[in-house]
């Protein structure tokens, strides 16, 4: 996959992007990644990106030319053009799932009050918040985007490292984990665990994924019950949970 990010501030991407399996994976040549100084395009003299906003107001727009000008530079026609903004849609694991599946992605950062509202009209073509708080730029939201965008791609986890169990995938949050040591400092891991006992071992774990679902999401229990046919177990489980709840 080929990601284009357009910012102002392209030295924040260069650690995050190149470590770890981010990092891996463009040495593997599965992500490509390109940084576009969206300053190097303006076309006045001092090379300014921002004006007051017209109709008055606080702080200061990112001016459309060099934004323009950028992506023009890039053939980006045809392309998802993703701008950060906290007005977008909330990102969660199926947007990722889904934008895996391009071939390309932009992604456009804001900066002060944001972007002049002709860019959005003209090149974006979906506008993505990270959550309901408002941050300095969208550089930080635009890394959050692209970790979980790449996780998702052919080849960028290892076999041992399976997204299907983790949180979100399935739609429940995932089971809690343990490693050795088996005790530290009398804190002891699930007998179930050290069992062997494959059955028991899958049964324990959906049992804990769904209650810690029900304690921190019961949202997220609402939607996975709407969406999927529950199996037996899983509709007893749900049911002592919440014989649980009541009684606590
Ligand atoms: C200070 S914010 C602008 C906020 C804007 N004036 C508003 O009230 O909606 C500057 C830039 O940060 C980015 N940004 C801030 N919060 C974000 C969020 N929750 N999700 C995605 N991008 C965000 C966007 O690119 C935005 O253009």
């Amino acid at each position: 996959m080929r990601i284009d990010i357009l910012t102002l501030f392209p030295e924040m991407f260069r650690a995050t992007l190149g470590e770890s399996i981010i990092g891996r994976a463009r040495e593997k040549g599965i992500l490509d990644i390109h940084l576009v100084n969206i300053r190097d395009y303006a076309q006045n003299k001092h090379k300014q990106v921002d004006d007051y906003p017209y109709g008055g107001g606080a702080g200061m727009v990112m001016q459309p030319q060099p934004i323009f000008s950028a992506l023009e530079a890039m053939e980006a026609q045809g392309c998802k053009i993703i701008y950060m903004s906290p007005k977008g849609k909330t990102f969660h694991q199926g947007m990722a799932v889904e934008l895996a599946k391009e071939e390309r992605l932009i992604f456009l950062c804001g900066h002060y009050e944001g972007v002049d509202q002709r860019v959005i009209d003209y090149w974006v073509t979906d506008e993505i918040s990270i959550g309901d708080y408002v941050l300095t730029g969208g550089e930080l939201p635009a890394m959050v985007v692209i970790d979980a965008v790449a996780r998702m791609l052919p080849g960028v986890l290892g076999q041992a490292e399976s997204f299907m169990d983790e949180s979100f995938y399935s739609g429940l949050l995932e089971y809690p984990q343990y490693t050795r040591p088996s005790e530290f400092r009398g804190l002891k891991v699930p007998d179930v665990l050290l069992s062997g006992n494959h059955k028991l071992i899958e049964q324990w774990r959906k049992e804990e994924a769904l209650r810690i679902t029900m304690k921190n999401r019961p949202d997220l229990i609402i939607k996975y019950m709407e969406k999927k046919d529950l199996s037996k177990e899983e509709r007893k489980i749900i049911e002592a949970l919440e014989k649980d709840c009541i009684a606590k």
